[in-house]
């Protein structure tokens, strides 16, 4: 399973530029995240913070109890082993045909001999759909080749955490959705921490378990993907709907008064540039058939229902409404006992009835979670009746 990477207080400037500050957030293992923002808010910085490529001036990034902002260069050497990236434009290296760009890690990082170097990278090449592109040139291949040509190479040394700067840049819509496919069927073969910087709204909605934002140098948002996609915050609601009205500007964020003018010119009946006002939360994408099922699913659900009545009343609602028919009857059974149990005591019995859901026990401090919110009608689209002001999740 991947590892966690738990990102406490870092701030990034460039000179006088900051580029964010504060950013606290927890990838938990083996989950997808991702990290939206308009253009310039530094995701691609914040990633390169995440592997030591940058150095932040304040603030720590643990991974197996490492301190990257302040481990010795023997430490990172180890740590970056434990990382695949995809870089925007996939960096091949362009005199080198896919096969040996594929090796190329393996060449310089282990001592493994051709024929195993051979065997992984025609496995990798396969599993990003490469098999018989290994002699082509990256100057003779499509985006999308290059992409996953990109991927395949991020994935030889057997990564644990897996990021993906924009995997969708420079594709077409399917392709894009492709894309989509292949990281929850990687996901559910390796089970590797994937954390994805993207723009693509669809993406965003469709393959994260987990999704923030950032904006005005804040990290505004980071949590349960049913959180965010259920907010009513108007920069997340401009963003996940692609307008152009809002407090997002072309340049940089806007001001009262060209919103105020904004507003007006909307209610003049004049476009705002989307075409589609999608709300609430749609459903995930699930690994292909034949495909192992998702080991984070479980793992999420059952983070996600422990620390439920956190949640905004709305995500709660979408949370719900995404478990089974039969693990909603068991939620439902568990939340009745729990409820009823605080009426009796403090403490209640054990009380978990998901399968795997042993986290639906009260606390090591016998502490009852708040009431859970009345069940949804399954099919009902979460968000759409619950509207409320998200609190911050920075913690998954
Ligand atoms: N090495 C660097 N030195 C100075 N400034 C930098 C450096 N790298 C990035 N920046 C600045 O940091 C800011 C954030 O850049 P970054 O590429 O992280 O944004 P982004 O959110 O990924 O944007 P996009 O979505 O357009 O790719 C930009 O203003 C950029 O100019």
């Amino acid at each position: 399973m991947g590892v966690e990477v738990a990102v406490e207080g870092l701030s990034k400037s460039f000179g006088r530029q900051s580029i964010w500050r504060d950013v606290t957030l927890t990838l938990p293992p083996g989950e997808v995240s991702a990290l939206l923002g308009p253009s310039g808010t530094g995701k691609s910085v914040f990633l390169k913070c995440l592997i030591g490529l940058l150095k932040p001036e304040r603030g720590s990034v643990i991974i197996n109890g490492v301190n990257l902002c302040t481990c010795s260069e023997r430490e990172m050497y180890e740590i970056r082993k434990l990382f695949g990236v995809l870089f925007q434009d996939g960096a091949l290296f362009g005199s080198m045909n896919l096969f040996d760009n594929v090796a190329f890690p393996l060449r310089e990082h282990t001592r493994k001999s051709e024929a195993e170097i051979k065997r992984i990278v025609f496995e990798k090449l396969e599993l990003t759909g490469l098999q018989g592109a290994e002699t082509k040139l990256p100057g003779e291949i499509s985006g999308g080749m290059r992409k996953r040509a990109g991927l395949a190479r991020a994935l030889v040394l057997d990564p644990e955490i897996i990021l993906c700067d924009e995997p969708d840049s420079g594709l077409d819509p399917v392709r894009t959705a492709y894309l989509s496919q292949l990281l929850i069927d990687l996901n559910a073969q390796i089970d590797a921490t994937i954390l994805i910087v993207t723009h693509n709204i669809n993406l965003a909605r469709t393959v994260p378990d987990n999704i923030g934002m950032l904006f005005r140098k804040e990290l505004i948002m980071f949590g349960p993907r049913e959180v965010l996609l259920t907010s009513d915050e108007p920069v997340v609601e401009q963003f996940l709907n692609g307008r152009r009205f809002g407090p997002i500007g072309m340049s940089e964020e806007k001001d009262q008064a060209t919103m105020a003018a904004e507003a007006a010119h909307q209610e003049a009946g004049h476009s705002d540039g989307s075409n589609e006002d999608v709300r609430g939360v749609v459903p995930q994408i699930e690994p292909t058939p034949g495909m192992p099922a998702r080991d984070a699913v479980r793992r999420r659900r059952n983070r996600v229902l422990k620390i439920l009545d956190t949640l905004p009343e709305s995500a709660q609602h979408g949370v719900l409404a995404s478990l089974s028919a039969e693990d909603l009857g068991r939620y439902d059974d568990w939340a009745r006992r729990a409820a009823q149990g605080r009426m009796n005591t403090r403490h209640a019995g054990p009380v978990a009835t998901i399968p795997g859901v042993s986290t639906l026990d009260p606390d090591a401090t016998g502490r009852m979670h708040a009431p859970p919110p009345p069940l949804p009608h399954r099919g009902a689209r979460p968000g759409d009746e619950h509207r409320q002001r998200p609190r911050p999740e920075a913690r998954p």
